[in-house]
């Protein structure tokens, strides 16, 4: 923002009823827009008041507002210049679901994964107190969002920094589905204590008016600290150095502006717990809030899906977990926070001593497991790929070193589709064939992923991971077995390797070659760590043109891996990788993704025939 530019919220002018008018407006857009493109509603019906109070008492040209996991920033959107381009959202080449700073000044951040905003608000502090600027700072979060670990270093580490950092506790009682653990009882317990911040309000106005020297103020706030710790119990944001005001009706316009007005003068760590109720205002949504969470396109009148959403790999994975834990009780179910995305309910139904939702803290999910395991159950986490990010270390240091038998469901491993680059499953691949003595199972029909699984929870010893994309099978139906690799389709011309759900594609891209006369040989892994080359070497030696298609980062791909494979067995062979590419993948349906990465079967196909023609 240039310094000419006055500081000025863009609804500063607005009355509280020309406010509470605007929110019923708010709502109303928001489930017109979201019943045509799909994307979070719930969270954003809930979060319409605290969205307006902000813009009326903050400026988020300048005052930097760091949102948690970001699916609750659709109002934000509209109220800083993208109202007509909410029917782009989450679409190839529009608006994307989740803040943006390349959409708007006002995205301070980059959002999607939990539980980061205090850290990366914490930054903006320090980097303000660094080159002497004056802006406000705020973190929106969530109470699902406050169970992840890197929430409390945040808070540790902000609390005690003494600066200007306001948090705001988006507080509905839900994580998708209800909120777990001990910090989640203690929001509650707070929720039902009587309002504290009218008298805090009161107090502060009577004891800085001049009637009361600084002195006094002093002494009397000490009394009044110590009275209201042993009178109320504390909340433990206090305990950890904030100034805690609330808990306030996050559906009461005029007292929110007001507590964020209050809060806004408040040079220190604040903390302002904000109560609301997911999908307000929106009966199907209040009703089912984990159905609302995230919807795909649906009717408005009623809240029915426009289309009904079949069968897909996380209910076959659930399904057959169930199977399995009723066979054997050593084994166990955890999630992290996403027992519906995961397909768990059905496990969590029939086996809940054996069922742990540990909040969204993958990182504790997977050292638990480690420890699970050393004790002899069989654990297994379901978690999307790209959350599993986050457990890394915890996957080399608690579980790998020690060859723990612990059993990774990688769900939504591949491109996502409308989620866009903070969701895509593209670098497990890699990672998990980083670690030392990690097996990884790649089926491509719900036949194999339950003959994997299987093979995964029973027989196979130390860590191994089973990715399989979000969605449904395709055409390819088999089973493969439990060889490390198979070949479907024999040709001599050039061989094409996938593995996963992409080998819908290849085989298609395999008859299209056919119609050209071009004899393409399928092969397809189902073990790609520890990476078996044969079969590809033997096909490779015949047609002496390799293609791999895999929905996976550049680096680290198991093209990569064939290609040296290739080398170190002396073959000359042209070697071409189709992988998701070494940037970013955008958002937007899959279709469309894969087009543009030439990973659908026409690019495949035109790949390779502009191989093998110039190679012949
Ligand atoms: C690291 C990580 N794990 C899991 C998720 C999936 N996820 C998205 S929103 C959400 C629940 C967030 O709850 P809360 O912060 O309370 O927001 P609400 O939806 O209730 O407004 C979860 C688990 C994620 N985005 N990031
Ligand atoms: C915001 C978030 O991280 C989740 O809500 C995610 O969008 C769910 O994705 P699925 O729709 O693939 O379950
Ligand atoms: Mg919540």
């Amino acid at each position: 923002m240039k310094e000419t530019e006055e500081y000025q919220p863009l609804l500063a002018g607005i009355t509280d009823r020309e406010g509470t008018e605007l929110c019923a407006q708010l709502r109303q857009e928001l489930v017109d827009d979201v019943s045509k493109t799909g994307g979070h509603l719930a969270s954003n019906l809930g979060a319409v008041e605290l969205t307006v109070a902000i813009h009326r008492v903050f400026d988020t040209r300048q005052d930097r507002l760091v949102f948690d996991v970001g699916h609750q920033c659709y109002c934000h959107k509209i109220l800083t210049g993208r109202r007509e381009a909410m029917a782009t959202l989450r679409q190839y080449g529009g608006i994307a679901g989740f803040p943006k700073p390349v959409e708007s000044v006002h995205d301070a951040f980059i959002a999607g994964h939990a539980s980061n905003s205090v850290a990366v608000a914490l930054g903006m502090v320090r980097a303000r107190q660094a080159l002497g600027e004056h802006y406000k700072v705020m973190a929106l979060i969530g109470d699902g969002a406050l169970t992840g670990g890197l929430a409390y270093e945040g808070l540790s580490n902000a609390g005690a920094c003494g600066q200007q950092l306001l948090v705001i506790l988006n507080d509905n009682g839900m994580s998708i589905t209800p909120n777990v653990g001990a910090v989640a009882d203690h929001l509650a317990k707070q929720r039902l204590k009587p309002q504290y911040l009218t008298f805090k309000r009161y107090y502060r106005r009577v004891m800085n008016s001049n009637q009361v020297g600084r002195k006094v103020y002093r002494f009397t706030h000490k009394v009044k600290q110590a009275l209201k710790q042993s009178l109320l119990p504390c909340s433990m944001f206090e305990n950890m150095g904030f100034n805690y005001v609330g808990p306030v009706n996050g559906h009461d316009l005029a007292g929110l502006t007001r507590a964020m007005r209050y809060a806004r003068e408040l040079n220190e760590p604040v903390l302002l717990h904000v109560k609301t109720v997911k999908g307000k205002g929106y009966a199907p949504a209040e009703e089912n809030p984990d159905a609302f969470h995230g919807v795909s396109p649906f009717d408005p009148a009623t809240g029915k899906a426009k289309k009904k959403s079949g069968e897909n790999f996380s209910a076959a994975f659930g399904r057959t977990l169930t199977r399995l834990a009723q066979q054997d009780r050593r084994v166990c179910a955890i999630t992290a926070a996403m027992m519906s995305g995961t397909g768990l309910e059905q496990f969590q139904a029939a086996c809940p001593e054996r069922f742990f939702d540990v909040g969204i803290a993958e990182g504790c999910a997977v050292s638990m497991a480690a420890g699970m395991a050393k004790q002899g159950a069989i654990p297994v986490f379901a978690v999307y790929s790209s959350f599993l990010q986050r457990a890394y270390d915890m996957l080399i240091h608690d579980v790998a070193i020690d060859k723990l038998h612990v059993v990774l469901g990688v769900d939504r491993a591949g491109l996502v589709g409308e989620d866009g680059e903070t969701h895509h499953g593209v670098f497990d691949v890699a990672f998990l064939d980083s670690v030392p003595g990690m097996t990884v199972l790649a089926p491509s029909s719900y036949a194999e992923l339950e003959g994997m699984l299987e093979q995964a929870v029973l027989h196979v010893n130390g860590p191994v991971a089973i990715r399989y994309p979000r969605g449904g099978e395709g055409a390819y139906r088999g089973d493969a077995g439990p060889g490390h690799a198979a070949v479907l389709r024999r040709g001599d011309d050039i061989t094409l390797v996938s593995y996963g759900i992409l080998i819908n594609d290849v085989l298609e891209a395999a008859e299209l070659l056919a119609g050209e006369g071009i004899q393409a040989e399928v092969v397809k892994l189902n073990v790609i760590t520890p990476l078996d080359p044969e079969l590809v070497l033997e096909s490779v030696k015949k047609t002496k043109v390799l293609l791999t298609a895999e929905d996976s980062a550049a680096h680290g791909s198991v093209g990569e891996r064939l290609a040296a494979a290739v080398a170190e067995a002396g073959l000359t062979a042209k070697v071409l990788c189709r992988t998701s590419g070494d940037k970013f993948v955008t958002h937007g349906a899959l279709s469309c993704l894969k087009q543009e990465l030439g990973l659908d079967s026409a690019g495949i196909f035109r790949a390779a025939l502009e191989e093998v023609r110039k190679d012949g």
